[in-house]
């Protein structure tokens, strides 16, 4: 096993209101496995990652990363992971791509000429070669997104934590990068964050769902389609605001809704246009939207809240 939560909890304290962000989570991700961990905002992903890669220390449970557990052996747990954020600034503006990551992989007890060579490797593997002696500041944010995935290497960690490698990535660059990870991933073991059900459906075999805090479904992507079963797209007049999670196309006089066939008899009169086996993005929808945050949207949709504001 190469990534293990057990019971890992976080609770964060804002004056006297206490925020659950991860709550008892237990998986398991095998070696040499992408994983992902998938949820609407603020269910936990991030403070999850940010656990395993030791930098916030969790309220209670464990995880180990590599066989190293990330409270008693901290420093292990580093030495074996490659860490890839958004949130930070990761890089000189005015020292060249190669100049970053020497400077960084000199930081590794390496010698100038070893943390050259790494840095050369490393910039091939990447597709930056042509750009090594172009200044950080002048990348895009694909290239930008590369050359962090290129840092996160140079120690060639066996684990490599990912949070939301995709984001902001036009879909060339994001398909490419998938591309990337894909590789890399195939002697490591990779945990993502993602929002793009893309990203999970070409590159993970496990998925982690979380909401709030909680694992709310866990398995391969066949697991999590078996589960739902198969979906119906209808056309209907009317629907209970209930299902206003399902609806994918608004006409004047008729909606369509892709339905999985177990809450089609919530529908009275429908259409059937087609039946198809789920995609995951049917699966998060299914699991992820509550009746609460459908009967918000609805509201809206239906121009309750929309009034509010004329
Ligand atoms: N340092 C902090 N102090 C207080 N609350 C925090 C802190 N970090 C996260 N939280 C809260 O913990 C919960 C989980 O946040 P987290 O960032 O882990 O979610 P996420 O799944 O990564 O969301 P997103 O998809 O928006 O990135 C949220 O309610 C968030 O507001």
């Amino acid at each position: 096993m190469s990534i293990k939560t057990d019971n890992l909890s976080k609770t964060f304290r804002i004056r006297d209101k206490e925020i659950k962000a991860v709550d008892s989570v237990t998986f398991e991700i095998d070696k040499n496995t992408i994983g992902a961990l998938v949820g609407p905002n603020g269910a936990g992903k991030t403070t999850l990652i940010k656990m395993l890669s030791t930098l916030i220390i969790p309220t209670s449970g464990d995880a180990y990363v590599n066989g190293y557990s990330i409270i008693k052996d901290e420093k292990k747990v580093k030495e074996s992971i490659g860490l890839v954020t958004v949130s930070e600034r990761l890089f000189y503006y005015r020292l060249t791509a190669l100049e970053n990551l020497v400077f960084f992989a000199s930081l590794q007890n390496m010698s100038l000429s070893e943390a050259r060579k790494r840095a050369k490797e490393l910039l091939e593997l990447v597709g930056l070669g042509e750009w090594a002696n172009i200044p950080y500041m002048k990348f895009s944010t694909g290239m930008q997104r590369k050359l962090a995935l290129a840092r996160a290497l140079i120690t060639d960690p066996p684990v490599l934590l990912l949070d939301e490698p995709t984001l902001g990535l036009d879909p060339l660059s994001a398909r490419m990068f998938r591309d990337l990870v894909r590789r890399i991933g195939r002697d490591k073991t990779i945990l993502l964050t993602s929002h793009y059900m893309k990203d999970i459906e070409e590159l993970t075999e496990k998925i982690i769902l979380l909401k709030k805090g909680k694992v709310i479904a866990e398995g391969n992507k066949d697991d999590l389609k078996n589960y739902l079963g198969r979906v119906v797209e209808v056309e209907v007049n009317d629907y209970p605001l209930t299902l206003g999670k399902y609806v994918i196309e608004t006409s004047t006089n008729y909606y369509v809704l892709r339905v999985p066939e177990k809450e089609l008899d919530e529908l009275r009169d429908y259409k059937i246009i087609k039946e198809e086996e789920p995609s995951l993005e049917d699966v998060y929808i299914f699991l992820v939207g509550d009746v609460e945050d459908s009967a918000k949207l609805e509201s809206v949709r239906r121009g309750g809240w929309w009034r509010r504001w004329e």
